[in-house]
């Protein structure tokens, strides 16, 4: 049996357009006709549901032997998991975003503390950083903060909000992780599952 901790958020629906396109129906058909349940099982494969900064906590802790959540939250968190390989679906971007262009943004509110903190020092600028839980947009909106840390998609948050894009940052995607002794203990099941998710569709 091997168990994966999957976002439950809108990565999920990326995660089941994937599976489609790798013809592999018996996990997408499990995975599709979910509404509030929060473990699926499917044969010899245990899917939790769980909120996308958790996988890792669920994976580290070897209740999941693998996990598949966006190199955002794994960058946020030291934890002690294998890096297995890049996916691709969950594609977005790190921006920093405000009303209009500023020379420096001292005071940001994010959800991404580190990337924050870490993108701040490279450029020497002193920062206070305001941390959120989600709807960050809002803090810029009614300036609490100079600026946001956020992820960017179609930009539709932003735009919606009166926010611009300022600095374009890094790319997020999907990334697929391992507890470190599952990946040694049960590597046969891992290196299919990995082929599998490799093969062309
Ligand atoms: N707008 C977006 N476009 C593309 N990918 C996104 C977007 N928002 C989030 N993601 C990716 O999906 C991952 C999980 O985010 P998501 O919003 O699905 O969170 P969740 O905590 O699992 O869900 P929820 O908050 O709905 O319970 C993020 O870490 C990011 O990598
Ligand atoms: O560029 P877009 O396509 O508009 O996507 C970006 C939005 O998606 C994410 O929010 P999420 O939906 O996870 O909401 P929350 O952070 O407010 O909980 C992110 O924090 C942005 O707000």
């Amino acid at each position: 049996m091997i168990t994966i901790a999957l976002s439950k958020g809108r990565q999920l629906e990326d995660f089941i357009a994937f599976l489609k396109q790798q013809k592999l129906r018996q996990w997408y058909t499990a995975l599709e006709s979910i509404s509030r349940e929060l473990l699926i099982e499917k044969k010899d494969t245990r899917f939790l549901l769980v909120k996308g900064e958790d996988v890792p906590v669920y994976v580290e802790e070897g209740v999941a032997d693998l996990g598949i959540t966006g190199s955002d939250v794994l960058y946020e968190q030291n934890r002690q998991i294998n890096n297995l390989m890049d996916l691709p679906f969950g594609y977005c971007h790190f921006a920093l975003a405000a009303k209009s262009e500023k020379d420096t943004y001292p005071i940001v509110a994010t959800k991404y503390v580190k990337y924050t903190q870490d993108y701040f020092d490279s450029i020497r600028q002193p920062v206070k950083i305001i941390p959120l839980k989600g709807s960050v947009e809002l803090a810029a909106k009614i300036d609490m903060a100079d600026a946001i840390m956020d992820i960017v998609q179609t930009g539709t948050t932003l735009r919606e909000n009166g926010l611009e894009e300022q600095v374009c940052l890094d790319h997020i995607n999907a990334r697929l992780i391992a507890n470190k002794h599952a990946f040694f203990s049960k590597n046969t099941e891992i290196q299919s599952i990995i082929n599998q998710l490799k093969k062309r569709g």
